[in-house]
């Protein structure tokens, strides 16, 4: 009998077992505010835990033929960026099978895979910056096949000029990269434990994102409310402190009567674990 060992997974496939994982941690992750976690619902009357694990199982294939297609075509270029695209909307429809229909991850589809895609390209050169910069290059290709829904994203992008995913996708996931990368860092040096440093990271992703999930269910104060009330716990002493925990509940309360679930920044929490575990990984 013989135990299938790590090294015996293909890149690919190593490759989206780590994107699930991430998607699996941000569902898990507790409390955050506003979103679905083990506690709840938060603002979503559509979603609940075991649909949002059952849709990040779902999409292990996508993140695997999206890293084969990486690793296949060998370079950012078009034919790579527009069988993502192809990949990306195939995953998107078994998602939505697997929820009857209901949007778990369109979000985290998009930066996940560009991410998952950008580390098989190069996977001996998988640093923060270095990923980032790939995806972003990837990003920045238009793929001609893609449909232009008149989607929540697109309707806010018009009635506010908000940046939206493919936006943050294209600048290299700077709040990613310029927030809640730092902030997992500095919550685990002061020793806050990773749950609590995993809360910071999202926090710090919430004071300056323009989330088009908050801005199309509650308007520019709902994402006022975001990003004031995440800065407003960490300057608390973040989610290890009692001070903290207090103003993070405040926070929850505040964007659930708003309707203000900030989906965006989840996304981008997972994009985050996934980019601080790939370091050296591979
Ligand atoms: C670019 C995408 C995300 C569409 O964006 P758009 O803003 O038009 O759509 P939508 O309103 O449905 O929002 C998408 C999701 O992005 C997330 N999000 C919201 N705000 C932000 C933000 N500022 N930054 C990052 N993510 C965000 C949320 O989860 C939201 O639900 C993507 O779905 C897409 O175009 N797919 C086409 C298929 C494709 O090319 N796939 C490639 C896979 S690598
Ligand atoms: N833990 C989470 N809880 C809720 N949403 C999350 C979570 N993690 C990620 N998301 C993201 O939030 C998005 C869902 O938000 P939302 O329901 O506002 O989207 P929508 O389909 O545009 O809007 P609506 O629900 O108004 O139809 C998904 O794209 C998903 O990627």
């Amino acid at each position: 009998m013989y135990a299938l060992k790590l090294h015996d997974l293909t890149l690919a496939e190593r490759l989206a077992d780590m994107a699930v994982d991430a998607l699996i941690d941000e569902a898990d992750l507790s409390p955050k505010p506003a979103l679905v976690d083990r506690r709840g619902n938060g603002a979503h009357t559509d979603l609940h835990l075991g649909l949002m694990h059952a849709s990040a199982l779902s999409l292990w294939p996508a993140f695997k033929e999206m890293a084969e297609a990486a690793v296949e075509f060998g370079e950012v270029g078009l034919p790579l960026r527009e069988a993502l695209g192809r990949i990306g909307r195939e995953g998107e429809q078994v998602m939505l099978v697997t929820t009857s229909g209901v949007n778990t991850h369109r979000g985290a589809i998009w930066a996940l895979g560009l991410l998952v895609a950008a580390a098989a390209l190069q996977p001996e050169s998988c640093t923060a910056s270095a990923v980032t910069l790939r995806a972003a290059r990837l990003a920045l290709l238009n793929d001609r096949y893609a449909p232009q829904p008149l989607s929540h994203g697109a309707q806010v992008a018009q009635r506010y000029g908000a940046r939206g995913a493919r936006e943050e996708a294209q600048l290299g996931f700077p709040s990613v990269l310029q927030r809640g990368l730092p902030q997992l860092k500095k919550s685990r040096l002061q020793q806050h434990g990773e749950q609590n440093a995993r809360l910071d990271a999202l926090l710090a992703i919430m004071t300056d994102l323009a989330d088009t999930c908050v801005l199309y269910r509650a308007g520019p104060e709902g994402l006022q409310a975001m990003q004031q009330g995440a800065q407003a716990v960490l300057d608390a002493g973040g989610s290890a402190s009692l001070a903290g925990r207090r103003q993070l509940h405040e926070l929850d309360q505040q964007l659930l009567a708003l309707n203000a679930s900030p989906g965006g920044a989840a996304d981008l929490l997972a994009a985050c674990l996934f980019i601080d575990r790939l370091d050296g990984a591979l």
